[in-house]
């Protein structure tokens, strides 16, 4: 099953990316000569009003079930549209576009827009979330780029650049320092994974499979969560089949730790970039 308003990017050298308007998310990405990096679950729900699981869900205002919205927000259950989609000499880009409307405004008071751009080309995919508020009281907003990797078996991967860091375990609800450079996942019982890193900022992050490594960076997004729900929270949920966890990794760009505070009239920009190498 697919997205019925998908919108196809494809660069110069064969690169691609598909994007849906609904959730204005990115559904898949397959770098020129390479495989899809990105898991799409086939029981998503394409459904107007219900999230697609997988590709790269866009979290606001709101991140997981820290307020009053529902979680994750309502950018990923809205229609966007699509305001730009061209073709350059090494990539393929689009820009999606989220306004304010009766039905944000009925439970976040803002007027706003988020615009999407993605870029694809070469062994990259850019996903760049900007917000302006266009109202006349400054607004705060949490955040996420809620990025599922594809895995081929998830017990051989590992992600590396997290090492020092502060997390907040969401399972345990504890918090927690990130002792070895190495997380494995996997490894130890370890897969029922829900953890809020902070202060990632600009720092790489390695998720290495054998000799596939994807090198994912930051800009603008101060925290980065990892999440794979395990065998036992994937047999609940309706969307994923089965064994669904052991082929995909959330790797996420994020503002959760710090609300974003944004004055009238401001924006702000934040962006996930991938790389194959
Ligand atoms: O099932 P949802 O709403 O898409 O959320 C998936 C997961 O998203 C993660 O980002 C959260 O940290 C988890 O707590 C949550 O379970």
């Amino acid at each position: 099953m697919t997205a019925n308003d998908a919108i196809s990017l494809t660069a110069p050298d064969g690169a691609t990316a598909t994007l849906s308007l609904h959730g204005g998310q990115v559904l898949s990405w397959k770098p020129a000569g390479g495989a899809e990096q990105l898991y799409l679950s086939p029981r998503s729900a394409f459904t107007p009003g219900k999230a697609i699981r997988g590709g790269v869900p866009v979290c606001f205002p709101q991140f997981a079930e820290g307020g009053p919205l529902p979680r994750h927000g309502f950018a990923r259950t809205l229609p966007w549209e699509l305001v730009q989609q061209e073709q350059g000499k090494d990539d393929a880009l689009a820009v999606l576009r989220l306004r304010d409307s009766e039905a944000t405004r009925a439970i976040w008071p803002h007027a706003f827009e988020l615009e999407l751009s993605v870029r694809v080309g070469g062994s990259s995919l850019d996903v760049e979330l900007a917000c302006e508020n266009l109202g006349d009281v400054p607004l705060q907003f949490t955040a996420a780029l809620h990025t599922y990797l594809r895995v081929g078996d998830l017990d051989a991967v590992s992600v590396e650049g997290l090492a020092g860091l502060r997390y907040h375990d969401s399972i345990k609800q504890a918090e927690a320092l990130q002792r070895m450079d190495l997380l494995l996942t996997g490894e130890n019982g370890v897969l029922d994974l829900d953890r809020v890193y902070y202060g990632v900022k600009e720092r790489p992050l390695l998720v290495t499979e054998g000799r596939r490594q994807v090198v994912v960076r930051h800009q603008g997004f101060e925290d980065a969560v990892i999440w794979n729900p395990g065998p036992e929270r994937c047999a609940k949920l309706a969307d994923m089949p089965p064994e669904g966890w052991s082929e995909m990794l959330c790797v996420e760009a994020a503002c959760v730790g710090r609300p974003v505070e944004l004055p009238a009239g401001e924006s702000w920009v934040g962006r996930q970039s991938l790389r194959l190498e």
